[in-house]
């Protein structure tokens, strides 16, 4: 008789969630107890990071697991931005995995007076057009209000990237992994752009980007 070891497929959703959030964290890319992670089940649920949690010291037991109406089925209290990360997934069916963070530069951005409210960063590097694009602002609302959610549904069908107003970024991907990634490109793009300030650097043209956006289509 063979002994089969059944391996829950949340497992190793888990374990990344809680690898990739340390990841994060040791390099210094959210501080504290901030930012949150989320990511949607084949069933309609979702995992998330429980609220107040450190991402850099996650259990991957004690993760949110919700079912696909939000309710929690197991796991401690979910972030108090569930309604934001699940207003994004309802507006973009094709995401997999959202992440939270207070990035210090992408949120510097989002502190800056002058930053154009539809594109906050302009299109400095290629990567930066292939993996986040267009960037708008939402506007300021006190974290975990269920209007952030609101005023992030109506740009999210277009934007797989946003840019809360004095707090930070919100970064959908098609799994988590993209999701990661993209949040790294937008933070490392947020640093080039405070760099350049003053500097009237050379962006990409609107031709160099659309070729960039035929050849690497974002999801
Ligand atoms: O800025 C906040 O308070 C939240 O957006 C956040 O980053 C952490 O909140 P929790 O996920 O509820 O810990
Ligand atoms: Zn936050």
């Amino acid at each position: 008789m063979s002994i089969h070891l059944h391996r829950h497929p949340q497992n190793s959703l888990r374990e990344q969630i809680s690898t990739l959030g340390k990841s994060l964290f040791d390099r210094g890319l959210t501080m504290g107890s901030s930012g949150n992670i989320s990511v949607r089940l084949d069933d309609g649920g979702w995992l998330m990071t429980p609220t107040n949690a450190c991402l850099g010291r996650l259990d991957p037991a004690r993760l949110s697991h919700l079912d696909n109406s939000g309710q929690l089925i197991s796991g401690d209290k979910p972030t108090k931005e569930q309604f934001l990360h699940m207003a994004m997934y309802e507006e973009r069916p094709q995401s997999g995995a959202i992440v939270h963070l207070h990035s210090t530069h992408s949120v510097a951005v989002s502190c800056l007076p002058e930053v154009d409210p539809c594109d906050c960063i302009p299109p400095l590097t290629a990567y930066y057009v292939m993996r986040v694009g267009k960037l708008p602002l939402v506007p300021y609302y006190i974290p975990g209000d269920p209007k952030l959610g609101d005023a992030v549904r109506g740009l999210a069908g277009k934007h797989s990237a946003v840019l809360l107003a004095n707090h930070g970024p919100v970064v959908a991907g098609k799994n988590l992994e993209a999701a990661v990634y993209a949040t790294e490109e937008l933070e490392e793009t947020a640093k080039l752009y405070l760099l350049l300030r003053g500097e009237n650097p050379r962006g990409l043209t609107q031709e160099q980007v659309a070729e960039l956006e035929a050849r690497f289509p974002r999801d």
